[in-house]
């Protein structure tokens, strides 16, 4: 297999968007679930969206885990590769978006690195180096509220210094607008200052596609699926990619078996979304207090879901408002309280497929990452979109046979998300 476009995406849910992104824009593409096992098959592809589990976890961690993903890829013939971050940029001062983006830049020689969070489709836009969230700057928008990634600051290039070594600066809008060549002479003048990475500015798919032909001349760059759309529409018009229409429905074909929501996304679309499913679905809301006590809530929860699933579909949800999450932190601490609910969703999740479930939606990023693996899949096809950033998945190559999943970042979807996944999961 040889590959055009590799990434490295921080989390689950931000690979199967980008995935979705780069099928939608006529790239055949694979997930892999980590560097994939050499005895896995994969299809012939054009582009491999690694995903990892790094967005919240040491920054030495991410630039390891990262760093050896790039060399995969590299080794499989990627000419370019992205490294596949929030578009809301998702990260604290300790963040890793800085130190990843610099030690891939530095295995492929160095330069500046172009980034931009920009995903217009989903109301993410990039002005001045500021990142807007349906309109409203970032540390305004829901994300002030993230459990584990509470975002203070609208001004990108303030976050990316915070965790970067070298120097971050900016290609304005104006600078966008004027074309390809405006944005490499500006891309060479902060080089020459010595910066490292350069916030670009993005409101609309013009300005990606401008964007997406100057990266894919550079070796790496660092962006959401906005980018993606960039670099895929490069590769479609350069001719370096067959046109082979992407193979969603092949992805798409019926598994049968039962089918579950689980959620531990606590964005504000997500709590919404919950809201909305219980007028026509059993919702469960697991007391997450006895949950960090000890495992009988989980074992309630298996029971209860055991009792109802072959009627139809169940929904059993961790996710709470923010004060009720910022109660449980006070008393147990951040990382400790999100990993215990990640463990307990992940573990729901796991005897929810020994029960039959062959559909599954997970709601959350970290949440879709520890039960992925928990669930062992090694990789997905990428299948038909069900909402801006959120495709069904087909599993490919899972013990259990074939699955179809849909992973949602924590702030997509409209208030139907979850009865519309299900209706195109068959
Ligand atoms: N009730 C709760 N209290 C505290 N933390 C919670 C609660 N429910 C879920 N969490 C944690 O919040 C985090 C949500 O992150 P994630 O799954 O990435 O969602 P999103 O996609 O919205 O960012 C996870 O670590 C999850 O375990
Ligand atoms: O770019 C995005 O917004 C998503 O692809 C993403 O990464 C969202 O992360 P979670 O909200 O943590 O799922």
């Amino acid at each position: 297999m040889t590959i055009l476009l590799g990434s490295i995406a921080d989390d689950y849910t931000g690979a199967s968007d980008l995935a979705n992104t780069l099928t939608k824009n006529g790239l055949r593409t694979v997930q892999t679930v980590g560097i994939p096992d050499p005895s896995l098959a994969l299809p012939d592809v054009d582009a491999v969206v690694v995903s990892m589990k790094i967005r919240s976890v040491a920054a030495a961690d991410a630039v390891a885990a990262a760093t050896r993903a790039e060399r995969w890829l590299r080794e499989r013939g990627a000419v370019h590769v992205l490294y596949k971050i929030c578009s809301t940029f998702d990260s604290t001062d300790a963040g890793n978006i800085g130190p990843v983006t610099e030690a891939l830049s530095h295995a492929a020689g160095g330069g500046t690195v172009l980034v931009t969070p920009a995903f217009p489709e989903t109301g993410r836009t990039v002005y001045l180096g500021h990142l807007f969230v349906d309109g409203k700057p970032l540390n305004e928008s829901p994300l002030k509220d993230h459990p584990l990634n509470p975002m203070h600051d609208a001004n990108l290039v303030r976050v990316m210094a915070r965790q970067s070594r070298g120097g971050v600066d900016t290609v304005d809008l104006a600078t966008v607008s004027a074309g390809a060549g405006a944005v490499k002479a500006r891309l060479e003048a902060i080089r020459a200052e010595g910066a490292t990475a350069a916030i670009a500015d993005a409101i609309c798919e013009q300005d990606l596609e401008t964007l997406g032909e100057v990266a894919l001349q550079a070796p790496v760059s660092t962006g959401a699926s906005g980018l993606g759309l960039g670099l895929a529409r490069a590769l479609m018009r350069s001719g370096r990619v067959g046109c082979a229409t992407a193979a969603t429905a092949d992805a798409m074909r019926p598994v049968g078996g039962l089918a579950a929501i689980v959620a531990g996304s606590c964005s504000s679309a997500t709590l919404r979304q919950l809201e909305v499913a219980e007028r026509s679905l059993p919702v469960l809301r697991l007391d997450t207090e006895k949950l960090l006590a000890g495992p009988d809530e989980i074992s309630a929860a298996i029971s209860w879901a055991g009792n109802r699933i072959s009627a139809g579909p169940v929904v059993v949800a961790a996710s709470a408002s923010p004060q009720t999450v910022a109660r449980l932190q006070s008393q147990y601490g951040r990382d400790a309280s999100g990993h215990a609910i990640e463990t307990a969703t992940s573990i729901i999740a796991e005897e929810l497929m020994t029960r039959g479930v062959r559909r599954l939606v997970i709601a959350g990023g970290e949440t879709s990452g520890a039960a992925v693996d928990r669930l062992a899949i090694p990789a997905f096809l990428i299948g038909l979109e069900i909402a801006p950033g959120v495709p069904v998945l087909r599993t490919v190559g899972n013990k259990q046979g074939d699955m179809l999943l849909a992973l949602k970042s924590g702030n997509f979807g409209g208030e139907d998300f979850f009865t519309s996944a299900l209706a195109m999961m068959h």
